[in-house]
């Protein structure tokens, strides 16, 4: 069998960007508004303030105004729990994000639940997961898994009808509305975790494999369907033989999945690109709804 097709989020993510630019500009023209971001990191984590910036570029990229807010490691959660309650009575701020992991003496579902569920573009607010779960319309959907949608849709085309999907990873982030967006679009969902008794079984009946563990190459060849479509949400960094030097893997063997499945998501350049996006996209759709302007398509899929 021929090797499978690599699925370039980079490239859809830079498409999607594009989009989401256009929109900024008819929302200032039409409606005179400006969509603005605001990211709250705590700390000085070195991988956050990367994901930090590449945020704000992005921002600034698609028009938007960006906001930066830097806490140091030892501000205390009521700090935190202040800043967010500023940033939501403030109506240049559409979208709060506050980065994850916080400390360990910041408790993380307090201060995700004071953000307002109408500026939470993340999606990780109870009031969102639970608009998704119940299927009511309107519901922040977390970037990843609405990039990981875009992007099974684009290779297997709009209707995935009951296709059996396989989600691996339970986390509010990335399994838990993974599942829900596809059982929404009416494929028939497992979610495999770290007690599931065998995994490699569960994968072998997939048509859409999504891996969202944070297990390096968790996922070889032989468990794939011949031509199903595998989604890798992993992003493991490892060391290499040469001292001192890492390279980022995902939870799929990336080399063994290309000879077995119909398209693959590269690690880097695959789903991590679509997350940012996303983020584009949902600043926008909540500055829409809070100037009464209709929201794209995209953002509820
Ligand atoms: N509240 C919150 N929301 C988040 O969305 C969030 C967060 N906290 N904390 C950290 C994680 C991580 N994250 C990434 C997004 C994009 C890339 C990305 O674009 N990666 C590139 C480059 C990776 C590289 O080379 O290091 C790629 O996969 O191609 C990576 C990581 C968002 N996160
Ligand atoms: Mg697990």
């Amino acid at each position: 069998m021929a090797e499978a097709r690599i699925i370039d989020g980079k490239q859809f993510a830079l498409g999607l960007r594009a989009r989401v630019a256009k929109k900024v500009w008819s929302l200032k023209r039409d409606f005179g508004v400006t969509p603005g971001l605001a990211v709250v990191l705590v700390g000085e984590d070195p991988a956050s303030q990367v994901y930090v910036r590449s945020k704000g570029k992005a921002t600034q990229e698609a028009g938007m105004a960006s906001f930066d807010h830097r806490l140091p490691a030892e501000a205390t959660e009521q700090q935190l729990l202040e800043l967010i309650e500023r940033l939501n009575a403030d109506p240049a701020v559409n979208g709060i994000l506050v980065q994850l992991p916080l400390p360990k003496h910041i408790d993380t579902a307090r201060a995700l639940a004071a953000i307002d569920p109408a500026k939470d573009v993340d999606g990780f607010h109870v009031v969102n997961a639970g608009k998704l779960a119940a299927g009511i319309p309107g519901a922040t959907i977390p970037c990843t898994p609405l990039g990981c949608l875009m992007l099974v849709r684009d290779v297997m085309g709009r209707n995935l009808r009951g296709r059996r999907a396989l989600v691996i990873g339970r986390s509010n982030i990335v399994g838990k509305p993974m599942a829900q967006l596809l059982l929404q679009a009416d494929c028939t969902v497992t979610i495999a975790h770290s007690r599931t008794v065998d995994i490699a079984e569960e994968c072998r009946r997939a048509d859409i494999l999504v891996a969202a563990v944070g297990r390096p190459e968790l996922v070889r060849g032989d468990w794939i369907k011949p031509g199903a479509v595998v989604i890798d949400v992993g992003m493991n960094r490892v060391s290499t033989a040469e001292p001192g030097k890492t390279r980022l893997v995902g939870d799929v063997a990336f080399e063994e999945a290309m000879q077995v499945a119909s398209a693959v998501t590269p690690v880097p350049g695959g789903v991590g690109p679509m997350t940012i996006a996303c983020l584009m996209l949902n600043t926008l759709a909540s500055a829409c709804r809070a100037a009464g302007a209709p929201v794209p398509a995209e953002a509820a899929p």
